[in-house]
Order: structure tokens, then sequence, then C-alpha cells
């Protein structure tokens, strides 16, 4: 048996402090991360160079001696790897060629052909095992395919995901053929992050609040419980954090129905609704307001002691309710975690 801290908050035992890690927590806010990304160029050329990605993954954990730490990486690098073309427009985010149609769907390469455009991110994965401190978890991760899916069909994010449910609505095999497509490769994808050491896997699902009703079992729930069957069929014991951001009520449940060992929470519902509501059934992640990174002071403070007194009562890691923002305050951070860790 393993004593890190997160790894016993994932098996269900509730302890004296939470353990603590952030959502990208390597991103722009830190200086040190937009002084490596500036020597690799794009934000695309440093996901895929293993020596610089496992070194801005490390940052935060040097700075604040996080729990855990979170493989630096993409969501869309899995439908980049499938095929479809891929980019970052400066200050407005990304842009994929779409997959809206029969012949497009067809046109992606199968689940077992994107791991020679995914080695680097292995190699980064064996990298932070070897780097990593002995006490700090290893937290791979994808996109949900419903996420991710809502990106290959517009082509870049969208306020509502508009063209994914209109293409649920007007062809419904090809938006059930990519979800499946995504579902099989997401297997395949996280499996070989936790073969070159992993420890953990996380599951985002962002837009997961805007699939209602039986939308949500079908593209949320039953995907994500598929992918977590096949996972821990091939790697017994492994835990698995999901993460259906703003499901509301699609939160009760959620852990049952999945097989997920934690459910991330966002800030959208407070503390104490998901204690009730969703700790009952295991470890919970979350749920502090990202503002307070960029607000600080007494109110931060106040916040992170409401969230820990109430998740008190079971198993919780402490994270953030979103990512942490680039206009964030690294002192803010520091005061959280001190708030965490000296109460
Ligand atoms: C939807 C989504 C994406 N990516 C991701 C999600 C799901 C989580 C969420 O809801 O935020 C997940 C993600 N993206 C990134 C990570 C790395 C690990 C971490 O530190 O959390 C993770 C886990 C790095 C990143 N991914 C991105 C950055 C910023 C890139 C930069 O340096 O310019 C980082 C650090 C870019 C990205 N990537 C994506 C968008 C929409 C954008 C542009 C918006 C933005 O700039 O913040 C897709």
């Amino acid at each position: 048996m393993t004593d890190k801290t997160i790894l016993r908050a994932l098996r269900g035992e509730a302890l004296p402090r939470p353990p603590v890690w952030m959502m990208r927590q390597a991103g722009r806010y830190l200086p040190e991360y937009r002084a490596t990304r500036a020597r690799a160029g794009d934000f695309l050329s440093l996901c895929y160079n293993p020596d610089l990605a496992a070194e801005v993954t490390l940052q935060p954990i040097h700075r604040y001696g996080f729990d855990a730490a979170i493989l630096f990486a993409d969501i869309l690098l899995l439908p980049q790897a499938l095929g479809a073309d891929l980019w970052f427009e400066t200050g407005e985010g990304p842009r994929l060629s779409t997959t809206t149609t029969p012949a497009a769907l067809r046109a992606l390469k199968g689940r077992d052909d994107i791991h020679d455009t995914l080695a680097p991110i292995y190699e980064t994965v064996k990298i932070l095992r070897r780097e990593l401190p002995g006490e700090t978890t290893l937290i791979g991760f994808a996109g949900a395919p419903w996420t991710v899916a809502t990106y290959m069909i517009a082509g870049r994010g969208t306020p509502d995901q508009g063209p994914a449910h209109a293409l649920k609505a007007a062809d419904r095999a090809t938006f059930a053929g990519l979800i499946d497509l995504l579902t099989e490769a997401t297997i395949e994808y996280l499996s070989k992050q936790v073969e070159a050491g992993a420890e953990v896997v996380k599951l985002f699902d962002s837009w997961a609040g805007s699939l209602k009703g039986q939308d949500f079992e079908d593209f949320a729930v039953a995907p994500t419980a598929r992918i977590i069957t096949a996972l821990k069929a091939r790697h017994p014991g492994l835990p698995v954090i999901a993460f259906p951001r703003e499901a509301g009520a699609g939160y009760i449940g959620f852990a049952r129905k999945t097989g997920a060992d934690c459910v991330a929470i966002d800030n959208s519902v407070s503390a104490e609704w998901a204690a009730t509501h969703v700790q009952v059934d295991g470890c919970v992640q979350g749920n502090l307001d990202p503002r307070h990174m960029v607000t600080g002071g007494p109110a931060l403070v106040e916040a992170t002691r409401a969230v820990i007194r109430a998740f008190r009562g079971g198993p919780h890691i402490f994270n953030l309710g979103h990512g942490i923002t680039p206009d964030a305050d690294p002192e803010n951070v520091a005061l959280m975690v001190e708030t965490i860790r000296n109460g």
C-alpha cells in the first residue's frame, strides 16, 4: 500500500487535511511557464516537446509542493492524432478541421493508429515519473468523448455547443459514430499513459452541463462508464477522476453509474450540496471558485476554509472548480496552499 495522500483520498480515506492540486496549475499565470513556452515557440510545440512539457509540469510542484502533478498536454491532441488539423489562434483559442459528415468520419484514423503522433506525450509521462518527488502523484488525462466531439464538430470552442447538438439531431449515426471512435481511442490513449507511468487518470467533460435528460445518460455517463470499465479491466486498481462540469443534478450518482473513484465538482454548486449529494458515494475533488486566485485577500482564506469544512467528513481532494486563469496572482495560490496546510 502506498502512502501518497491523493491515492489515499481516492481509496476513500478522509484525511486530516485534504491533499491539493489545481486544474491548469502549469499555465500562463506563472512567469516561469511563460518563459518556457517562449523557448518552445508555441503551445503545441510545448506539448510535443517531452523535456519542456515535463519542465512546465514540474514548475508548480517546485513552487508550491502540490500533492499531484498533471501531465502537460491538451485534450485536443487526440483529435489531431486521429487526423484532424489543429492549431491555436493567439488570443482566441483552438481551431480544428471539422468532422460533420460520414465521409469526414471515415477519413479519420482508427483507434490503434494514434500512437505515432502521441509518442512524445508518453515520453513526457516517463520523464515525470523519474523526476517527480516521491510523494507527488502523477495524473494523466484525456477529454471525455462529448467534450472533444464538440470541438471536432464546430472546429472551435462554442458558448453553447450548438453545432454538436445540431449534428446529434440531424445525423445521429455520424454523431454516435464519432462518440464511439473517441471512446475507443481514449481507452487506448489513457492505457498508454498508464503504461508509461500515470498513476491516476482524469476525464475532462467540460461541456457535460449542456447535455440534458437522456442525452446526458447516453453521451456523458455511458462513454465515461465504457472508458472506465475498459481501463480498470486492463489496469486493475487504477483510480479514475471524472469531471462532468456543470452537470448540476447529474453529479448525483455519477460515480456509481460510471465506476469513477472520484467526481470533480465545479463551483456552480455549493460544497455543502456536493458533500450531501455526491460525497456520499466516495471521493470528491474541488471546488473553490478560481476567481479567488485573482482577487485574493481574507475572502480567499475564508472561502478556502469553507470548502475544507464542508467536505471534512469524507474523502476530499482540494482543487478549484475550474482551471486557474492567466490573470491570477501566484501569491494568491501560495496563500491558498498555506491555508489548506496550516488551517
Ligand atoms: C476544453 C479543454 C481544452 N484543454 C483542456 C480542456 C478541459 C478542461 C477545461 O475545461 O479547461 C484540458 C487541459 N489543457 C491543458 C491541460 C494541462 C494540464 C493542466 O495544467 O491542467 C489540461 C488538462 C493545458 C493548456 N491548454 C491550453 C493552455 C493555454 C495555452 C497557452 O499557453 O497559450 C494550456 C496551459 C489551451 C487550450 N486548450 C483548450 C482550450 C479551449 C484552450 C484555449 C483556452 C486557453 O487559452 O485557456 C481545450
